[in-house]
């Protein structure tokens, strides 16, 4: 492959990890994840969240009355598992296809989590139910103790809650989401095939001083928070591998700016305007152009048992300027890489 391309055509990428909210913000963020991405993996934290099939199916009819007319867009549910949740009532929406996955919040990890699982004790009839049916488990990996420091709530979650799950479920199929950290990709790498990790753009371009030097800054906050740089390097060096470990799960996650920029701010950033353009900044300077199309495209699909999308996308080389806001039906929200010019743009 030529090294500075001027345009670069791939198969049409999937999103693994995507908030799509609901309501006018469903309406106002779901066409940008239609314009990048053909599939997405929509995360369950509605309040309240979506805990059952029919909630699901009426969650999703929703998401797809929003997407613009003319786009193929499907959006894959997942259920929010929760200390009383039924393994039947799991496995039936994965036989109807109506649950891709289930996700695993650790209860009052982030973001409208406070129905998560308090001890993944609590699920273990439902986890063991997946791990036989093949129906694959995304998890937010943080442990929430109060005595954890937050730079090492991922490390300590795959010591005392991953690694002793997978020896007691060594078939259980598990997307480590959101990775922040080496020792999450070391982990990653050495587990089994049926273990692999979404990474974000957030964390390939910042480390923790985006948040903390010269002033607080919430829009470069999400969780779990971005770590220190070696962190960073250890992440684009997975993610440019070509590992089919490792695949494109944005995390967008809007929230008003008022929410953000306030004494308790939400976590969370908005990254689906201009996702692809960022990844490709990150395997572009990495000098793995060649390795996108896998993991934008490719080993997503490969992971979750699904057919690759036929259809083609290109990005070229005219850059783009990212606006400093973008107005969602009357919500402002500050994008990711808000008034940076980005080198590439997808073809409209
Ligand atoms: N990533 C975040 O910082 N926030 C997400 C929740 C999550 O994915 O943890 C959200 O829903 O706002
Ligand atoms: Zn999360
Ligand atoms: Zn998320």
């Amino acid at each position: 492959m030529n090294a500075t391309p001027e345009s670069l055509t791939i198969r049409r990428p999937d999103d693994w990890h995507v908030h799509l909210r609901d309501g006018a913000l469903l309406q106002a963020v779901t066409p940008y994840t239609a314009r990048q991405f053909a599939r997405a993996i929509v995360m369950p934290n509605l309040a309240p969240p979506v805990t059952g099939v029919e909630a699901a199916s009426a969650y999703r009819e929703r998401i797809l009355a929003a997407v613009p007319e003319g786009v193929a867009f499907a959006p894959l549910m997942t259920c929010y598992l929760t200390d009383d949740t039924d393994p039947d009532e799991l496995a039936r929406g994965f036989e109807q296809g109506v649950f891709t996955a289930a996700k695993l919040y650790p209860a009052n990890a982030t973001t409208n989590s406070a129905h998560g699982v308090t001890d993944v004790a609590n699920i273990r009839s439902a986890l063991e139910r997946m791990a036989s049916i093949g129906m694959p488990l995304c998890v937010h990996g943080e442990v929430t103790d109060a005595e954890i420091d937050v730079f090492d709530r991922e490390k300590v979650f795959i010591d005392r809650v991953l690694e002793p799950l997978l020896i007691r479920l060594p078939a259980l199929k598990v997307i480590f989401e959101h990775i922040t950290t080496a020792d999450a990709v070391q982990f990653v790498v050495s587990a089994g095939e049926n273990v692999a990790a979404t990474i974000t753009p957030q964390h390939l371009h910042i480390n923790r001083n985006a948040m903390l030097v010269g002033g607080i800054r919430p829009h470069a906050y999400c969780l779990p928070v971005a770590k220190r740089e070696r962190h960073r390097i250890a992440l684009r060096e997975a993610a440019t591998s070509g590992s089919p470990k490792f695949f494109l799960g944005t995390d967008s996650a809007p929230h008003a700016r008022d929410a953000k920029e306030s004494a308790c701010g939400c976590a969370g950033i908005f990254n689906a305007p201009f996702a692809l353009e960022s990844y490709l900044e990150v395997f572009e300077d990495e000098g793995a152009l060649e390795n996108f199309e896998g993991f934008a495209s490719e080993h997503g699909p490969r992971f979750y048992g699904l057919p690759l999308n036929e259809e083609r996308i290109t990005l070229e080389r005219t850059g783009m300027q990212v606006p400093d806001e973008i107005d969602a039906l009357g919500t402002p929200i500050v994008p990711f890489h808000a008034g940076e010019r980005l080198r590439w743009a997808m073809r409209a």
